[in-house]
């Protein structure tokens, strides 16, 4: 009993009291036992009885591991037999690795958008691109019709010149190599004819594509480019036009080419021997259904993984232009995670494009051995049985392998095209937008434009927030020539209003008047021309600094005074000399600080000499001095007796807007004050909160 209790206690004893251990068994359920082998680590009161019962102990231990451990491992082999055999379930053709739904969403969940486009559909479209330029592809479907015929006609000559050899028919023989001749030229000429144009073709497709494209993109609404990511939109217009445009220059003249062989070949075949020529039609058409599977599959694997490069452009064109951000907040893993999502996708997808090539392949490899045990049986016998002559069977067989090949790369074509057409759905569909409703219809342009406007019971949802209100009920005219500032705490819509003025965004209730004209029936580029307007950002394009001011000013001939004149205005000029090639410096959106460009952009809207000087916070970023000439320009402007013109301030700086001669005050997109600066002091309202609001955090001790 003592020896049993012993032997109970003793895997205690021996975990407890082992140094030199030897693991016995070890599994995933971290089952570790282990015994003593030190003759030093017995217990004190060691005898023979309790020799005997560890004897036992250890033993039955090792017969309960032995068999747990032999349960453990039939356990791992069912478990790994199981998870092979789901494997292979998964990975057979139509199994769940081969479905594409999962990838049909975005990484955040939101399902991927492109409407699919047929191949007729995009084959018109094509067609209609190229509508000038017709004859090129008139003289690319003649030649690849003569290449084909001689290409075809070669086979059963050259068989026959063999022969003719070998039965010592000299004449025939000397008229069939001519023949092979005259065959090989033509080929060779039509055929480099045939390419030719089809890449001339194609380079003119590439270019008209990404002009259509881009010209739809730039038409539309401003909302639009609010929820369309501008990476995603580049990447329409440079990698997915260059596939499409691969469709003309590569699959249909290959398709084309192929028809016409694999036609000439089958009826050769059918002069020949009819059940033969049947027998290898049956085996075109496997592969035929074969292909449409495959096709298909491909078609929408190439739409997604078209998707996934877009993103994956996104995300890259982001990080670079945010760069500084990025390094700044070290967020480099984050953004390389969030590039590799979409890259990984792609790969998946890439994974899966490609097997299921190697797939049709093979399908095709079979088959087109297949045929050529065919032939040879059925052949052998049919010239055994007198049938059929060895010339005729030596020519079967070779209008045989043409037929085959002329139908694999026939539907290796088609998969290329399909894949084409599936990817570049989004294209077509960015180039049939319609554009923006002021492209619509020309607009009126008037007389005379004297510069008063109007905001009657305007109120605004973004599309893109639809459920939040921006303005609600806005209500105030602007006289002609007069100077209006528009102030409010962030957020308040004060931008909003000036979108709305520029007609960036449509109201969605209400109407803004010009001249007693609605804006929404007005010549927007000729009402724009009048417009200067100095954004909250304003930015640069990659040009020298005089293009950049000239930007957009109708003017044909602008003199070098009068853009000096103009940077003098906006206190711009010094800084410009200053530069190594001054009004010559080539700048962008990073070689300028903000205020430089700020004062730039003011420039700008001066050198156009508008009838409405448009000011978005326009002083936000510049130092008291500069902003204190600039008051003192925008006063100049003003009231200048030869140039009368209406000037509209967004202004955060109160201090800019004394000279208003009205102040409209917004709050959560309302109207809650108007009045001149001296007029809202007084009234000690949201105007005089926001002042001292502004004075207090200006004066940093208290
Ligand atoms: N394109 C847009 N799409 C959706 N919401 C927008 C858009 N532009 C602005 N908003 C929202 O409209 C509201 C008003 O913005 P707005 O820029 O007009 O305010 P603001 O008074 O000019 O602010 P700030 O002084 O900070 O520039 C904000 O809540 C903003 O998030």
């Amino acid at each position: 009993m003592a020896a049993l209790q012993t032997a109970f206690h003793l895997p205690t004893y021996i975990n407890d009291r082992s140094t030199n251990s030897i693991p016995i068994f070890t599994s995933k359920t971290s089952l570790n036992f282990s015994y003593s082998t030190s003759a030093q680590n017995l217990p004190p009161s060691s005898n023979s009885s309790y020799a005997f019962s560890r004897r036992m102990y250890v033993s039955h231990a090792l017969n309960n591991h032995r068999e747990n451990s032999l349960e453990a491992i039939n356990e791992n082999a069912l478990r790994m037999i199981v998870k092979w055999f789901e494997l292979i379930r998964d990975v057979f053709p139509g199994g769940r690795w081969w479905n594409l739904r999962d990838f049909e969403q975005n990484v955040d969940g939101s399902p991927i958008a492109a409407e699919p486009i047929t191949v007729l559909q995009a084959l018109r479209e094509m067609w209609a691109l190229l509508a000038d330029e017709k004859w090129i592809l008139y003289t690319a479907l003649g030649a690849l019709a003569a290449a084909a015929v001689s290409e075809i006609s070669m086979p059963g000559i050259l068989a026959a010149s063999v022969f003719s050899a070998q039965n010592g028919e000299m004449l025939v023989f000397y008229q069939n190599s001519w023949l092979l001749i005259l065959l090989c030229v033509t080929s060779g000429i039509c055929s480099g004819l045939r390419s030719g144009c089809f890449a001339v073709a194609n380079s003119i497709l590439v270019k008209r594509l990404r002009q259509a494209v881009f010209r739809s993109l730039l038409f539309q609404d401003v909302s639009f480019f609010d929820t369309e990511a501008v990476g995603d939109l580049t990447s329409r217009v440079s990698t997915d036009c260059q596939r499409l445009s691969q469709a003309v220059g590569n699959d249909i003249h290959m398709i084309l080419r192929n028809i016409f062989q694999g036609i000439g070949a089958f009826i050769c075949l059918m002069t020949l021997s009819w059940p033969l020529a049947l027998s290898s039609l049956v085996i075109c058409c496997i592969l035929s259904l074969i292909f449409l599977i495959y096709g298909q599959y491909q078609k929408e694997a190439a739409l997604l993984a078209q998707n996934f490069v877009a993103s994956s452009n996104e995300v890259a064109q982001e990080t670079f232009s945010l760069i500084r951000t990025i390094r700044a907040y070290g967020t480099e893993k984050e953004e390389h995670q969030r590039f590799t999502q979409w890259i990984e996708r792609l790969a998946s997808v890439g994974m899966r494009e490609s097997v299921a090539y190697g797939l049709w392949t093979l399908s095709f490899s079979i088959l087109y051995r297949s045929t050529q045990v065919l032939a040879v049986i059925f052949g052998g016998m049919s010239i055994l049985s007198g049938h059929v002559s060895t010339e005729q069977l030596t020519k079967y067989i070779l209008y045989c392998e043409w037929l085959i090949y002329a139908a694999w790369r026939l539907q290796d074509s088609m998969s290329s095209l399909l894949q084409s057409v599936g990817a570049c759905a989004k294209v077509f569909q960015l180039m049939h937008l319609p554009p923006s409703s002021e492209f619509m219809s020309k607009g009126v342009k008037l007389q005379r434009l004297i510069g008063c406007v109007d905001f009657v019971n305007v109120s605004l949802h973004y599309s893109s927030r639809k459920m939040v209100p921006i303005l609600e009920n806005v209500n105030f005219s602007i006289k002609a020539n007069e100077m209006v500032a528009i102030v409010g705490a962030s957020g308040s819509g004060k931008s909003s209003l000036i979108n709305l003025f520029l007609r960036l965004y449509e109201p969605t209730k209400g109407e803004i008047l010009v001249n007693g004209v609605p804006l929404r029936e007005m010549d927007m580029r000729w009402l724009r021309e009048n417009i200067g307007y100095v954004g909250q950002e304003p930015h640069l394009l990659h040009m020298d600094i005089k293009s950049n001011i000239r930007y957009g000013c109708s003017r044909s001939i602008i003199g070098k005074e009068e853009i000096e004149s103009a940077t003098k205005n906006a206190h711009a000029h010094e800084f410009i000399s200053a530069l190594p090639h001054g009004y010559h410096t080539v700048v962008d959106d990073n070689l300028l600080s903000g205020g430089q460009k700020q004062r730039i952009a003011i420039a700008r809207a001066i050198l156009r000499d508008p009838i409405f000087l448009v000011l978005d916070e326009a002083t936000s970023a510049l130092d008291a001095d500069s902003e204190g000439y600039i008051k003192e320009i925008l006063h100049v402007l003003k009231n200048n007796a030869d140039r009368r013109r209406t000037i509209i301030i967004v202004a955060q700086r109160l201090s800019t807007i004394k000279e208003a001669d009205k102040i409209v005050v917004l709050e959560d997109g309302q109207i809650v004050e108007t009045g001149t600066y001296i007029e809202l002091h007084n009234k000690n309202g949201v105007f005089s909160r926001l002042f001292k609001l502004q004075t207090a955090a200006a004066t940093p001790f208290n």
